[in-house]
């Protein structure tokens, strides 16, 4: 792996043992350029939370590979936010810093932890599930990690919280050249925020690359119905004698349609739609 580049995996593959024994991921490649802010996006059961918890060391690769920052250079949020109950905020901000001797950014993770509604005596235990989740970060954040890994950060945040985190989150993450990769369900959410995408289903990696690159190498097109080749379609629909598709195209679309560019949410539908009763 080159200083360039975050995280890197090479037929990266996971199956869990137990009653399911399923791969949970297969044949996954992909690199992922250092500095980025990757969405992780896949229907329930797509291996996001697998490849994260891969990508942070906490699970092994049943093949294949995947490159990630030394443990102290990376940060991961798990979904359920694991905190010791019995700590206050103060003395778990103070585990962090004791933990990351000399890299500890005490400014941010205060930051991060005023304005939630709670004082710094109070202990986990005692905070909402929104409040976790400002300490989880906090705690993430202070580590100043190269690649910050966050599975559904947002999930359980009023709107105003999110909205302020996760412009925080961002401004931090451009001030220090921090990767992100960041799992959600809420499309918005990463509209604007992401320029890198990955998009998981049933295992094997379905989309993956720049923002900018992918929305550039797509075409949404209404107009009437007619041959649509040399273009790949993602999604088509008809209405009568309209058609509505949404193509990855070979070269310029030429033809009788209005043509535009699709936002990254018209991307993702498509993208999620057609793959809903694809093989796994
Ligand atoms: N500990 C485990 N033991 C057995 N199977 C597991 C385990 N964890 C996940 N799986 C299976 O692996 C597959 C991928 O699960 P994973 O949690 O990675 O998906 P996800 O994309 O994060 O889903 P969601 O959006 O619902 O959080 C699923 O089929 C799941 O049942």
């Amino acid at each position: 792996m080159t200083k360039d580049t975050a995280l890197e995996a090479r037929l990266l593959g996971k199956r869990y043992g137990g009653r399911t024994r399923g791969w949970a991921l297969r044949e996954c490649d992909f690199t992922l350029p250092a500095g980025r802010i990757c969405a992780l996006v896949g229907p329930n059961g797509a291996g996001k939370s697998t490849l994260l918890a891969l990508a942070a060391g906490l699970l092994r690769p049943t093949e294949g590979t995947i490159d990630a920052p030394a443990r102290e250079h990376l940060a991961y949020v798990a979904q359920d936010k694991p905190l010791h109950p019995r700590l206050s905020v103060a003395d778990t901000l103070r585990m962090g810093r004791e933990l990351n001797p000399g890299r500890w950014d005490d400014t941010v993770a205060r930051r991060i932890t005023e304005g939630g509604g709670f004082s710094s005596d109070t202990l986990v235990r005692e905070l909402s599930g929104g409040q976790r989740t400002r300490v989880a970060l906090a705690l993430a954040l202070g580590k100043r990690p190269e690649l910050l890994l966050l599975d559904e950060p947002m999930a359980d945040l009023d709107p105003l919280a999110r909205h302020q985190l996760m412009g925080l989150l961002m401004a931090d993450a451009a001030e220090h050249g921090t990767t992100v990769v960041m799992s959600s369900h809420i499309l918005t959410e990463l509209e604007g925020a992401c320029d890198h995408l990955l998009l998981l289903h049933g295992g094997k990696v379905r989309l993956d690359g720049s923002v900018e690159e992918l929305l550039a190498a797509h075409t949404l097109l209404t107009g009437p119905i007619a041959d649509l080749a040399p273009h790949t379609v993602v999604e088509s629909r008809t209405t009568g004698r309209q058609l509505t598709a949404l193509v990855r195209h070979e070269g310029p679309v030429e033809g009788p349609w209005d043509t535009a560019e699709p936002s990254l949410e018209d991307l993702l539908l498509a993208h999620l739609r057609t793959t809903e009763g694809a093989p796994a």
